[in-house]
């Protein structure tokens, strides 16, 4: 079947973009690894899907499928690439869109500036919501769980959903970060069942932040929306950040704000690269 798509990126944290307004989104796990593949397909960290809206309090549906096939609960950057590719193809002439995922609504909003800010929901913060098997650990006062890795080493992290599951650790320089060793073993551990996408986070001061994630189904990406926002949360909640934060990600500049106790808002690039259409 010939599949028509246009790629998307946001600060460098690329996507394949499927309109399935007008025709049912029916992609195999196998077709959705082909689409992913940066060699034998198109190559992108995330499949994105447009959906006719299942409920009249939204103006979309919004799927989202990691490189490697699995779906899952949300991507930050992909949500900004979502409003501007439905603006472009002419879905929709509103610059506020509500969108429904598995386990969210959030509420897209494209700016003058040319950003795009993303209402994110709120932040779940009991481990739990993950999922994270908590059992035998105490979290320390800062909120940090202890977990022994394979080779004998342990580390401690702050645990945040924010619709998916983020471990973060603090490092002092993310240039020097262990991300390739860390971030698979991390992610291996049962404890996180439905695994986990792994953030790096140096705090540079209250308001500024560098950051890489190791994502789950996707490795290391340029840029992890979902894992900005749960690393300002954990240094929000630790006392070493802002309301307000400029986070640096490889691929761009995220700002992501928080007041402690509601939403938390994303606002970043969104660019159509180009357009495309592939045999699959
Ligand atoms: N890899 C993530 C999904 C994409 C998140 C990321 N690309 C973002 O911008 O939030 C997961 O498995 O939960």
């Amino acid at each position: 079947m010939k599949l028509s798509f246009t790629k998307m990126q946001g600060a460098g944290n690329d996507f394949v973009v499927i309109d399935a307004t007008r025709q049912p989104f029916s992609l195999s796990p196998e077709q959705l690894r082909r689409l992913g593949d940066r060699r034998f397909g198109v190559g992108c960290d995330q499949i994105l899907v447009v959906e006719p809206p299942d409920a009249p309090d939204v103006d979309f549906r919004y799927r989202i499928f990691n490189g490697s096939g699995e779906e899952v609960e949300h991507c930050g950057n992909g949500a900004r690439c979502f409003v501007r590719f439905v603006q472009e193809q002419g879905l929709s002439r509103k610059t506020e869109l509500r969108v429904r995922t598995v386990n969210n609504v959030l509420t897209l909003r494209s700016q003058d500036d040319g950003r795009v800010q993303v209402d994110m929901g709120a932040p779940r913060l009991n481990p739990e919501s993950l999922p994270f098997e908590s059992a035998g650990l105490q979290a320390d006062a800062q909120g940090l769980w202890p977990l022994a890795l394979a080779d004998g080493d342990a580390v401690k992290l702050a645990l945040v959903s924010m619709g998916n599951p983020h471990a973060v650790l603090w490092v002092d320089d993310v240039d020097q970060a262990p991300v390739a060793l860390r971030g698979p073993q991390i992610q291996a551990d049962p404890r996180f069942p439905q695994g986990v996408n792994v953030g790096f986070m140096q705090i540079q001061s209250r308001t500024r932040a560098r950051i890489r994630v190791y994502e789950r189904g996707a490795g290391e990406t340029l840029a992890c929306g979902t894992g900005a926002c749960a690393a300002v949360v954990a240094g929000i909640r630790a006392g070493l950040l802002d309301a307000a934060v400029e986070v640096q990600a490889r691929g761009g500049l995220l700002r992501i704000e928080w007041d402690g106790v509601g939403s938390v808002f994303m606002t970043g690039p969104a660019e159509t690269v180009f357009q495309g259409s592939i045999e699959l």
